[in-house]
């Protein structure tokens, strides 16, 4: 038979989640009944209806459960006895959408193609992770909705934490990253569009807690499609760099995202050519397997910089860190990326 006393010692360990101590030394509990396997239960909290009002419920109900009663009934109030913090509202006080504000420092960077599978998203995780090898605070927003896979080239297996309304990013090799990878169930294909598009992207801009950050890269679809309009429009700030193969027909279709850019007033920054040549191991001797300097004369072509010519190559696989496409900063591809980030934080600052 179930007693107040079993009752009460049986809800000690569990804490108020707003005073941080006992709820049974808090005062909490405001009523307690008991009748057959029925336990209710009055409880006061400085906040209900929120997220921890949810946790503590659960804990009540599975420790008088796991006690053997039969069914639980709780009601909660609100405590005016008490002030204390809520901490799903204070987030939401202090993490307004300072990146988006008039005098945010924070430089966005959009990494755009003309096509895909030139590399952009290879580009985008390996220049994010860079800049932060050089001690910049980087931000990552997989915005290929469709196509997203920024998560599974870093070897990102947890989701971002959410608390509150407010979501934290997931943090790999120093970058902070949101994907609409972490959003959908079972890699189930997106099928929302236009307003939807524009309103997703909001979100990861408001609704999520990026603290301080000096850049902020977004990996666009490849073309020159909606979302990249959309972030034009929501960046009017947004710096480019146009990813392209040195394949002539690659280079002609990138030249359109770069008049896209040019057109909206946004600065290019400047062209990556990738998969520019392949580079013997033993004679050192360059091969240029899809052609040669296609990103070099688009440069040309838009008058901006050509920041890099990446040529092909594997990052090592461990088995312990697995992030399929990040290459160490050693290894000579990943200079080649430290390099590029270099001449992106001298023409952003
Ligand atoms: N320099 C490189 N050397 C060898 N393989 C590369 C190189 N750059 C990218 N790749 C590989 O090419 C494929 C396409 O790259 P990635 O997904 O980054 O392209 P993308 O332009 O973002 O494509 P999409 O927009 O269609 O997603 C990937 O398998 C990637 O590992």
């Amino acid at each position: 038979m179930l007693t107040e006393e079993k009752v009460i010692e049986l809800l000690g360990p569990i804490q108020d989640p707003y005073l941080h101590k006992s709820m049974v030394d808090s005062g909490s509990i405001r009523e307690l009944k008991i009748k057959e396997g029925y336990v209710g239960l009055k409880i006061g909290l400085a906040h209900t209806g929120t997220p921890e009002q949810m946790q503590l419920q659960q804990q009540i109900v599975q420790v008088l459960k796991n006690a053997g009663v039969e069914s639980v009934g709780l009601r909660f109030e609100k405590r005016d006895d008490i002030t204390a913090v809520n901490p799903s509202e204070a987030a939401t006080q202090s993490a307004p959408t300072t990146l988006l504000s008039e005098n945010s420092k924070t430089q966005f960077i959009a990494i755009a193609s003309g096509k895909g599978g030139v590399g952009k998203s290879t580009v985008s995780v390996n220049l994010a992770v860079a800049l932060a090898r050089l001690g910049k605070k980087v931000g990552l927003i997989d915005a290929d909705i469709y196509g997203f896979s920024v998560p599974d080239m870093m070897g990102i297996t947890e989701r971002p934490k959410v608390k509150g309304d407010r979501i934290f990013p997931v943090e790999r090799f120093d970058v902070k990253v949101i994907s609409m990878a972490f959003f959908v169930e079972d890699n189930a294909p997106v099928i929302w569009r236009g307003p939807m598009l524009g309103k997703m992207l909001m979100n990861f801009f408001s609704e999520v807690e990026w603290g301080d950050l000096d850049y902020v890269l977004l990996d666009l679809p490849p073309g020159t499609g909606d979302v990249a309009l959309d972030v034009h429009k929501m960046l009017p700030k947004c710096k480019e760099v146009i990813v392209t193969t040195p394949h002539a027909t690659a280079a002609f279709v990138a030249a359109r995202a770069g008049t896209m850019a040019i057109k909206t007033n946004h600065e290019v920054l400047g062209i990556v050519e990738n998969m520019s040549y392949f580079q013997s191991g033993s004679t050192g001797e360059k091969e240029y397997v899809f052609g040669k300097d296609g990103g070099k004369r688009l440069a040309e072509e838009l008058n901006v910089p050509l920041l890099g010519q990446i040529p092909l190559g594997q990052p090592e696989i461990k088995e312990d860190d697995f992030a399929p496409s990040v290459y160490e900063q050693t290894h000579p591809i990943g200079e080649h990326y430290i390099q590029m980030a270099k001449k992106i934080i001298d023409k952003t600052n």
